[in-house]
């Protein structure tokens, strides 16, 4: 079956017509503002009324308040990644609209926090953790061990995310059998600066395996 890819992190036309144009599944958009990727409630919307239907608009949050889901929902989204949020929480947010919840992996005790959103999100987002005090909690292009998720047993639909690039997107996929993948810091050229060309190819190594 085709691996799915979600461009996260768009702020431009130029960058999301690149990512349609070469087969992206998902858009992301996120809404943190500690992030260079970090949108306007109206730039999100003008960013998501020019996708196409078929392509999912997913937003990015970190444990947010209502206030801010209400005014990023208005935007059009289709689901919402949730980091840092409890499973009380993403229960109580899917209610409302569907949910990825990001988990945080380090080590295969990690992977065991996954079975707690089980009737809470609707998809796992297994991305690599970030240093304690680091100001953004995903974004930062930091890989884990993909081994750890040889025989783990992910209870809901995944993807996996955290320093994937066009180079080692395809061995990521290889070694974790990833239906879905996500990238954000490696297709852009610093940080919250998108790149076609990397955007570009990291969907045509996608599209390869
Ligand atoms: O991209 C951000 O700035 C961001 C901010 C807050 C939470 C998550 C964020 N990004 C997500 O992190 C992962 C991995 O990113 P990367 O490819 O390692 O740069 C991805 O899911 C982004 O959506």
């Amino acid at each position: 079956m085709r691996v799915q890819a979600k461009i996260c992190g768009l702020t431009t036309f130029e960058t999301l017509d690149t990512a349609v144009r070469h087969g992206a599944s998902h858009v992301g958009f996120v809404f943190f503002p500690p992030s260079p990727r970090n949108l306007g409630f109206d730039q999100a919307r003008a960013l998501a009324t020019r996708a196409p239907a078929h392509v999912q608009k997913i937003g990015v949050f970190v444990d947010p308040d209502d206030a801010m889901l209400d005014a990023a929902l208005a935007a059009g989204l289709d689901a919402v990644q949730l980091h840092k949020v409890t499973p009380d929480r993403a229960a109580a947010i899917r209610r409302r609209v569907p949910v990825w919840v990001a988990l945080a992996v380090k080590t295969a005790a990690d992977l065991r926090a996954a079975a707690g959103f089980q009737a809470a999100a609707d998809r796992i987002l297994y991305d690599a953790k970030t240093p304690e005090g680091a100001a953004l909690p995903g974004g930062m292009g930091l890989r884990f061990d993909w081994t750890l998720l040889q025989g783990h047993r992910p209870p809901l639909p995944w993807a996996l995310s955290g320093g994937l690039d066009p180079d080692n997107v395809a061995e990521a996929i290889r070694v974790t059998g990833a239906p879905q993948v996500d990238v954000s810091s490696g297709v852009e050229s610093a940080p919250g600066v998108k790149d076609v060309a990397k955007i570009a190819a990291f969907l045509q190594a996608v599209a390869r395996c």
